[in-house]
């Protein structure tokens, strides 16, 4: 067999806002440097990281063989779907943190110094199974799976997140390398335009209803948006997803709130702030509303989803 490491990189140069571009120059000069066998494909539109993953999993690789992520946590969750999809759903993913938010890696503690990760890889490279989410649309399509890496949001965060991507502002406050500022700036912005929305929650056999739901979003941890902690006892190694609901409050409640979440976590005591610990959890919406999964924007629409905990191979 082949001990020679060799490193697949994927990488979504749109990430970070010029980030992903120059930690794949760092990457490709450091593996010349160290004289360690690499290729590399680059996701040339939205979406096609998934399809370069599943190809790569669907191939034999050897042990020492590492496909290497470069991106935020989009291109993340991309590959993360390819790879589930393909017929060696075990395959490690290595990733390099290099997009605006980064929230995945921030849950994970994971590096984003190129030296320090390859090190890493060279002395050893033993996958760890990381907690993930999936989910299904029971309606529509029962068997296809889909999964997040970050969240899965309806409603207030997926406006928010909606804002953010149209904003002129982010491209402004993303040189500034300030992605918590840019969300913090569109909460506000977006704050007064979101209407309310009837939930329904059900967790091993237990409903719950919510008339006035702002908000509903099922974590694999505790960050949104670039490192606000939404739930800051969410454990990414729980074996446990978090479906949070915050209910309708006003202007001056949310920016209380915001601050309390700053500060000291403190606004999950707040009494319009629910949240379920479970490994299976079912969201029902029943009005036209924004959603993000990882960051990215899906389709506005009314939702019946089953979510559940999953895992993937990391390598880190
Ligand atoms: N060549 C490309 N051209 C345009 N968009 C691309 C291309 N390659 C990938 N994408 C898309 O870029 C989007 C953003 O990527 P990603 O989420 O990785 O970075 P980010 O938004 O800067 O980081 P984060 O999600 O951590 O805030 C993803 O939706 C992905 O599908």
């Amino acid at each position: 067999m082949d001990n020679k490491l060799k490193i697949h990189l994927l990488v979504n140069e749109v990430a970070g806002n010029g980030r992903a571009k120059k930690a794949l120059k760092k990457t490709t000069a450091l593996l010349i440097n160290e004289n360690i066998n690499f290729d590399l494909r680059k996701s040339t539109y939205a979406g096609e990281a998934i399809y370069i993953a599943q190809e790569y999993g669907d191939q034999k690789h050897s042990p020492t063989e590492i496909l290497l992520v470069i991106g935020g946590d989009g291109s993340l969750n991309e590959v993360l779907n390819g790879i589930k999809r393909s017929q060696n759903p075990k395959t490690p993913i290595a990733y390099l943190p290099a997009g605006t938010g980064n929230d995945f890696a921030r849950a994970a503690n994971l590096t984003n110094d190129p030296k320090v990760l390859i090190d890493h890889l060279q002395q050893e490279f033993k996958p760890e199974r990381i907690d993930c989410g999936t989910f299904i649309f029971p309606d529509i399509a029962p068997n296809k799976k889909y999964y997040f890496a970050n969240s899965f949001g309806i409603g207030f965060d997926a406006f928010v997140n909606h804002n953010s991507n149209i904003s002129k502002l982010k491209k402004v406050l993303n040189h500034l390398s300030e992605g918590k500022l840019i969300y913090g700036c569109n909460v506000l912005a977006t704050v007064t335009k979101q209407d309310t929305f009837i939930v329904d929650i059900e967790k091993n056999g237990q409903k719950f209803h919510f008339d006035d739901a702002f908000m509903v979003t099922t974590t694999n941890h505790p960050y949104l948006g670039g490192g606000l902690p939404l739930l800051p006892s969410a454990k990414i190694d729980s074996h446990k997803i978090y479906t949070v609901v915050v209910e309708k409050f006003s202007l001056a409640k949310l920016i209380k709130l915001f601050i309390n979440l700053l500060k000291d976590g403190s606004h999950v005591n707040d009494p319009q702030f629910h949240y379920f610990e479970t490994n299976k959890v079912k969201v029902t919406t029943i009005k036209k509303e924004y959603a993000q999964v990882d960051g990215e924007e899906i389709k506005r629409n009314i939702f019946n989803i089953n979510f559940s905990v999953s895992s993937f191979n990391l390598l880190r």
